[in-house]
């Protein structure tokens, strides 16, 4: 089985504007609420692109409800653990030329309701494959991720993790099946802007080296590139499009590969398939759609 772990999720309040005046009242084109949170869009992909699979994490208040609800909607099961206080985020992204992000910093997590979720996790093994995905909060150890990917080694999970600066590094030297950095990600690892593919590359090896089995770096509009563990290193342009939304783009990218990858077993497929899915989710105003995603393979 999947199963994605979200410690932080949210509804995404999605507002349109012409412009955004800084101490004015604003009013908004349009608005919308969507589920998000990082390992949510990835469940919500690949459900999409036909994967079942479990969406694990930490909940709080009505919003924690709207998700669940939202998410059983969609046929994906929920396994969340529920915080007795506080409330899942609300995070705004505004889409005024420009688009901002306000991301909250969600709910406490209390040390027994992280080892609810440890428990949870122990019982995974040979077969199951595991995303960890988007930030922590605040309360949280900040080795968290690394934690979960000791209990589970020598276990023969592949765990995909999706997180910046030392969540990410700290988990390399448990050999995670995938990591999914983006190209700004990657240089704030290295203190570096990286601008060519040559920098790209290098920085990528780099981690590989520390032990991540693939490194797939997201570049926006610019594509993307793996280097997988056989040695290959793959690069794709983006699809060129409308961006509408580009929020979860990542994300269904990181669920896109995983599809492919478990369909085909091969990574240069697995590369097109979550391509087209992280493009396909910019050019829409939602995450994509099995019929968008597949739209734009056919074009390749
Ligand atoms: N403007 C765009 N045009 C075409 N494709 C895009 C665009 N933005 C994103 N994509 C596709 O989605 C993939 C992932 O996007 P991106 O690099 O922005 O991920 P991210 O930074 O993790 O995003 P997020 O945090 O919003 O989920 C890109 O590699 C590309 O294939
Ligand atoms: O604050 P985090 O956990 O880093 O990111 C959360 C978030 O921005 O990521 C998703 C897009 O990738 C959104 O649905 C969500 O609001």
């Amino acid at each position: 089985m999947i199963y994605t772990v979200t410690f932080n999720p949210a509804l995404d309040y999605v507002v349109r504007m012409d412009a955004l005046a800084l101490g004015q009242v604003n009013r908004t084109v349009s608005e919308d609420v969507q589920l998000g949170g990082k390992g949510i869009n990835v469940s919500w992909v690949l459900r999409e692109l036909g994967h079942e699979n479990v969406a694990l994490g930490f909940v709080a208040g009505f919003t924690g409800k709207a998700i669940e609800d939202g998410l059983a909607a969609k046929g994906v099961a929920t396994d969340f653990i529920h915080l007795p206080a506080g409330l899942t985020r609300i995070n705004v992204k505004l889409k005024a030329g420009e688009e901002t992000e306000i991301n909250g910093k969600g709910p406490d997590i209390s040390a027994e309701a992280l080892e609810e979720l440890f428990h949870k996790l122990d019982a995974l093994g040979e077969g199951d494959v595991l995303v960890l995905a988007g930030s922590i909060p605040a309360s949280m150890p900040s080795d968290v991720y690394e934690s979960i990917l000791a209990r589970l080694e020598g276990k023969n999970v592949l765990c995909a993790v999706d997180a910046t600066r030392d969540l990410l590094v700290n988990v390399l030297k448990y050999k995670p099946f995938l990591i999914k950095p983006n190209n700004h990600e990657l240089g704030e690892i290295f203190g570096r802007v990286l601008t060519t593919d040559e920098e790209i590359r290098e920085c990528a090896e780099k981690l590989q080296q520390q032990g991540a089995r693939n490194v797939l770096v997201s570049m926006a509009g610019d594509g993307a590139m793996l280097l997988d563990e056989n040695g290959g290193c793959h690069r794709l342009a983006a699809y060129k499009g409308k961006v509408k939304n580009s929020v979860g783009a990542g994300d269904s990218m990181v669920a896109g590969f995983l599809a492919g990858y478990l369909d085909s077993g091969d990574y240069a497929h697995a590369l097109r398939v979550g391509s087209a899915a992280g493009s396909a989710t910019a050019f829409s105003d939602v995450l994509a759609t099995r019929s968008e995603i597949e739209a734009l393979l056919n074009q390749a």
